[in-house]
């Protein structure tokens, strides 16, 4: 069964940071080796159905209780503070949301008024919007593809097939699924030599940004602490934000929601720099906003329900406002080496002379033959593409109205080899809702008159002139209220009924423990 061709592939691969040894689970190590018929082959033969309880209660309360037990007993989360509820970030997540919807309907910003802190009480075009609650109801029997894509024990991501009429006998696996799953990035020996060159000078001491903290505690803090030079980079980076007086910048740290300030220029303004394994505290610090992605701690599911749109991704827990949940990996490479095929999957992480290079080079102490390198590279524009290597974060549905927004982070140094991105949640998500980018003004105009997100202020949507006109303060109403009603149902159904066990539990105790 085994082909040699992806095994000559991956001798090629350099990957950015040291590759975590996984818990292996299922057919990893064959699954790998084989060409994409045989993988297909093999994904039929696992694929079972299974029945599904629709009313999702009890899997929700269940998968509430299972990740509060997990954050709890894991001391590296002592410091983590797991809120959805926080009223205060609220408004201004909606404000975003709602005023990058206006903008990326009309070039025209100069009606934007960014920084309204009062919230918009016009709820005149909320009126029915529930009919958008897009939280998804699988149906009672689905076809179970694999248990676990990943095949890591500590990272459990099952993925189901939900179209009608479909057997296990017929399922369809499309070749672009049978991937190889991987949450380190790579750069390919052969293609970039140029990216490697950067990765090794970037091994040497003037050119390596680490730093030497400790401490006694299972988290170091090198967050604010001004010895530390990663907290040092990354606080330099913060000064491409924009900034509105009396406002906190966005920041990136390990436990703290990154919450954005303005919704232009997301991907360029907002940038962090974290601590990594190479560091004394081996990034197990609070200077690093890869800790919580890279624990993988929320517990995902791939699922289909349209054949257009493929296969898509939810959450079973939910998912707080700023929280950076997951990473999206893949292979860096030059744009010259991106194909057509790989444009559907890749996402842009450095693009053509940047007008805010991560660094002023003058400024570093870094040697002159890496300077000379970063200077070329970037002039150049470059991906990262998932096409036969990446995550979970490559089935991310496209939305007029997403709910995850991709950051970047950078570790160890400053070349495009050194970046990593991160998926942050827009708003609180509520378990069930697809989680879903912004595939940008270029795709956005080839899904123009055939998106399926299904969103209220979609472009394909039923009820798109009622919404298309609408300035971001009435807009904002629309997406706050349809997260009310979606949170209210969840409250009532899943957490209101765990409280309630939870007073019984203790009573009960206090019971027993009386007699
Ligand atoms: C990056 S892939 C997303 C994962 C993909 N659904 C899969 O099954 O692997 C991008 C492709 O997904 C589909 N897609 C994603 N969002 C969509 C949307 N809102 N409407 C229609 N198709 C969508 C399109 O076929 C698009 O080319």
């Amino acid at each position: 069964m085994a082909s040699s061709e992806p095994e000559t592939r991956r001798k090629q691969r350099v990957y950015t940071a040291t590759v975590p040894r996984i818990d292996v689970t299922g057919q990893f190590n064959d699954y790998n080796a084989s060409d994409i018929e045989n993988r297909k082959i093999m994904r039929k033969r696992e694929a079972v159905l299974v029945r599904w309880d629709t009313d999702e209660r009890h899997f929700y309360q269940q998968e509430y209780r299972k990740f509060y037990r997990k954050i709890k007993l894991d001391r590296d989360l002592l410091n983590y503070k797991y809120d959805w509820t926080n009223k205060d970030c609220h408004s201004q997540c909606f404000r975003i949301i709602a005023q990058s919807l206006q903008s990326s309907r009309s070039d025209k910003m100069e009606d934007i008024d960014w920084f309204i802190e009062k919230f918009y009480k016009n709820e005149e075009h909320t009126i029915g919007i529930g009919k958008y609650d897009d939280t998804y109801t699988p149906p009672a029997r689905r076809i179970r593809i694999t248990k676990n894509i990943t095949f890591d024990k500590n990272d459990v991501i099952p993925v189901y097939s939900d179209l009608p009429g479909e057997t296990s006998k017929n399922l369809e696996i499309p070749d672009n699924f049978v991937y190889e799953y991987s949450n380190v990035n790579f750069v390919d020996k052969s293609q970039e030599p140029d990216l490697v060159k950067a990765m090794e000078l970037a091994q040497q001491e003037e050119n390596l940004i680490k730093c030497n903290c400790h401490s006694g505690d299972n988290i170091v803090s090198c967050y604010e602490n001004k010895n530390c030079p990663c907290f040092k980079m990354n606080k330099k980076l913060r000064k491409f934000q924009f900034h509105i007086k009396d406002r906190p910048r966005c920041e990136f740290s390990s436990f703290k929601p990154i919450i954005l300030a303005k919704h232009t220029d997301v991907m360029f303004d907002n940038i962090g720099f974290s601590c990594s394994e190479v560091c004394a505290c081996a990034g197990k610090c609070t200077n690093n906003t890869l800790l919580l992605a890279n624990k993988k701690i929320f517990p995902l599911e791939i699922y289909r329900q349209n054949p257009h749109v493929g296969f898509n991704i939810r959450s079973s827990v939910p998912i707080p406002a700023g929280t950076p949940f997951r990473t999206f990996t893949g292979e860096i490479r030059e744009s010259v080496n991106v194909s057509d095929e790989d444009l559907d999957y890749a996402f842009k992480v450095w693009q053509y002379n940047e007008t805010r290079l991560p660094v002023d080079l003058k400024d570093m102490k870094f040697t002159g033959e890496y300077k000379r390198l970063l200077f070329e590279l970037f002039q150049r524009d470059f991906f990262i593409c998932p096409t036969t290597c990446g995550n979970v974060g490559r089935t991310a549905g496209h939305s007029c109205v997403p709910n995850v927004e991709i950051l970047r982070v950078y570790q160890k140094s400053v070349s495009p080899a050194h970046i990593n991105l991160i998926m942050v949640a827009r708003e609180d998500i509520i378990p069930g809702t697809p989680l879903t980018i912004d595939y940008g003004a270029d795709f956005a105009e080839r899904l123009k008159d055939v998106c399926q997100c299904g969103t209220f202020a979609c472009s394909n949507s039923k009820d798109k002139e009622l919404f298309s006109e609408l300035k971001w303060v009435d807009l904002a109403p629309c997406v706050a209220k349809l997260h009310e009603l979606k949170f209210e149902k969840y409250r009532d159904t899943v957490i209101d009924v765990i409280k309630e066990e939870e007073i019984a539990h203790r009573a009960k105790r206090r019971r027993l423990q009386a007699h």
